[in-house]
């Protein structure tokens, strides 16, 4: 049994960190567990522009305990009326390192997002020509379709016509939840992605209704049933380069997640890592963990691996049951329980 895993320092390909004073809370966790993070761009209102971009990422740097050495790589939220000429202004600033589908109404803040992808092929052409990714959150919005199945229907219909008009775009299938995306990502062709939190990597959806509705494990793309669970399990465990680490940590106030019609997003940036290593653990894979956090991210966004290393060890840790965010509080996922890995 490995009690002690020392590995490359690691990077979050997927993260939220909000803004104002909430960013000052919950960046030091980040900047704690990982290198670099790819810094989602759905504020209010969302960051569209490399100039907007910029301002982010200053504001970021700005409340960076000095102490802690963290790079954010920077986002565009794509919209209907993107020019191409914004994603020249993108490559050019060095910071900018991807851009992001939120299909409309999609998930949390993305009522500016993009209505019909064919808006955007001028744009999407630049970028397939720069090499810049597209991130994508890949559901459909269509409130016909079940809320189990939308991930996997986006695929039919949005993925593949997409990957079938751009083939050589890069592309990100952020946060997936099903055997549909995995199995997808693993055969595709051309320069294709997925990002895999940690809670859909330990949890199923039985998970949000354990004893009463459980908020805290509502997220979006939602938790899926068990077999889908596994099949995450197993594609990032299998030694495949295409599936690395994003946490899709997301917080939000505890009343807005405990609360009538409660917020989507879990709170995972304080013990990224110990999730990511029990889920490791339990499939008896530690021996993958470092190529999925450390190494399969930064060869896909052509960046060089982090310098230094961080250990994980096997310890008990008892999580704190809330975290203070801002003037108001967030309830991290697990808060209160003990897990059993812990950074050190
Ligand atoms: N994952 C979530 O449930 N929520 C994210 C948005 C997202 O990544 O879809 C958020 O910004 O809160
Ligand atoms: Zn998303
Ligand atoms: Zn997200």
């Amino acid at each position: 049994m490995t009690d002690t895993l020392t590995i490359t320092r690691p990077d979050d390909w997927h993260l939220h960190l909000r803004d104002g004073v909430a960013l000052a809370s919950v960046l030091p966790h980040s900047a704690r567990q990982f290198g670099r993070a790819i810094v989602m761009p759905n504020l209010k209102p969302p960051v569209t522009t490399t100039a907007q971009a910029a301002a982010y990422r200053e504001r970021i740097l700005a409340v960076l305990p000095p102490e802690l050495t963290f790079e954010p790589l920077m986002t565009l939220y794509l919209t209907n009326n993107t020019p191409p000429d914004e994603i020249r202004r993108a490559k050019d600033s060095g910071f900018v390192h991807a851009v992001k589908l939120y299909p409309a109404g999609a998930t949390t803040n993305s009522d500016a997002g993009v209505t019909d992808l064919s808006k955007c092929y001028k744009t999407l052409e630049v970028m397939q020509e720069l090499g810049m990714p597209f991130l994508v959150h890949g559901e459909v919005t269509d409130l016909a379709i079940d809320i189990f199945d939308r991930e996997a229907v986006f695929i039919e219909r949005v993925m593949l016509p997409l990957r079938h008009d751009m083939p050589e775009l890069k592309v990100v299938f952020e946060h997936i939840t099903t055997k549909d995306a995995a199995q997808y990502v693993e055969s595709a062709e051309g320069p294709v992605a997925a990002t895999v939190t940690a809670h859909h990597l330990l949890y199923n959806r039985n998970e949000i209704f354990k004893g009463g509705i459980r908020p805290h494990y509502y997220c979006l793309p939602v938790l899926k049933r068990e077999e889908h669970r596994q099949a995450l399990v197993r594609a990032v465990t299998s030694g495949s380069s295409r599936f690395f680490l994003g946490t899709d940590s997301a917080p939000h106030p505890k009343g807005l997640k405990e609360h009538a019609c409660g917020c989507a997003g879990c709170y995972t940036a304080l013990h990224a890592m110990e999730l990511y290593a029990q889920a490791f653990d339990q499939a008896g894979a530690l021996d993958q963990l470092e190529a999925f956090a450390s190494f399969n991210g930064p060869a896909f966004y052509n960046l060089p691996r982090n310098q230094g290393s961080v250990t994980l060890k096997r310890q008990p840790w008892t999580l704190p049951a809330e975290l203070p965010l801002g003037e108001t509080t967030l309830v991290p996922l697990n808060g209160g329980e003990t897990i059993d890995w812990q950074l050190l």
